[in-house]
């Protein structure tokens, strides 16, 4: 399990999350929401071992983060951020076996890692372009591949998690469904997931509880049904205005943006 308490990031004298707490477990999906600059890749950054934090604590299977050595933690948990520079014409199949690196192992299971996270993720047929010709959307879902092959074979009792950062954010939206799917899958089968989102509908389709962040402070935290409501909504999200309909099978809230919003003004930018 993934314990951090109390959790503070400052950067100077600027304070990015205040004594933020949450758990993630083997088998969970938690998704991270919460309006731009709300402090969510901070925490991120912060529950995996990226980003040093200031004051708190962070244990990762009954053991604090800090005790970790690199190859270890690369064992246990993956992580892909919001955007990946690589400019080095490496093939697609290439990137995905860098995931692969913490592990001292035989080639030939590298290339079944990468074989068998290519076609979770639908990159197989990719393999061999070369990474920085790729569209935006094959990118991140090489990237997806790459992380997936640090965590697999997904041994259900590997005690393992997944960060996700914004990993649908340059989807269409069958792969955005999709990604969200085998992150369900993922933890059904025993992995710890956490990931950041801003579509609020994938959180609630696919997550067991949600995380909601606004200025560095956790200001909800509960199942989707429980606090998905219009009332915490317009308060994470600067008086976003929407309506939630609960599925009719499933209980989940539909949450559909209204058309009248508290929009910025144009004219002065649109005179003449
Ligand atoms: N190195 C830094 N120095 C100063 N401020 C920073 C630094 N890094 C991040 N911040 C600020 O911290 C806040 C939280 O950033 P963070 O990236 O965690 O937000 P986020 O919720 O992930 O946002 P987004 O949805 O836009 O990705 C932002 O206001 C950001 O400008």
């Amino acid at each position: 399990m993934l314990r951090a308490q109390n959790l503070t990031v400052r950067i100077g004298a600027t304070t990015l999350l205040a004594d933020v707490s949450c758990t993630l477990r083997p088998g969970e999906l938690v998704a991270v929401l919460g309006c731009n600059g709300a402090g969510k890749s901070t925490l991120l950054g912060a529950v995996c071992g990226d980003l040093r934090f200031q004051g708190g604590s962070v244990h990762l299977n009954e053991r604090a983060l800090r005790d970790y050595r690199m190859v270890d933690l690369a064992r246990i948990r993956a992580v892909m951020p919001q955007s990946v520079q690589l400019g080095f014409p490496f093939q697609a199949h290439e990137v995905v076996a860098l995931g692969r690196m913490p592990f001292n192992e035989p080639r030939a299971r590298t290339r079944e890692a990468v074989r068998q996270c290519m076609a979770l993720t639908e990159t197989a047929h990719l393999q061999t372009q070369v990474y920085p010709t790729l569209s935006g959307g094959e990118k991140q879902r090489v990237q997806l591949a790459r992380v997936l092959s640090q965590l697999w074979p997904f041994a259900p009792d590997q005690r393992q998690y997944l960060f996700l950062d914004e990993a649908t954010a340059s989807l269409d939206p069958l792969h955005q469904q999709q990604v969200f799917s085998l992150a369900r899958q993922l933890a059904t089968r025993g992995l710890g997931v956490m990931a950041v989102v801003h579509d609020i509908n994938l959180a609630s389709q696919f997550a067991d509880r949600v995380l909601v962040l606004r200025q560095g402070r956790l200001l909800a935290e509960g199942t989707p049904q429980a606090i998905l409501t219009p009332e915490l909504i317009a308060e994470a999200f600067s008086g976003l205005r929407v309506q939630c309909t609960p599925d009719a099978l499933t209980g989940q809230p539909w949450v559909l943006p209204l058309r009248d919003q508290p929009l910025p003004r144009l004219g002065e930018a649109l005179a003449d």
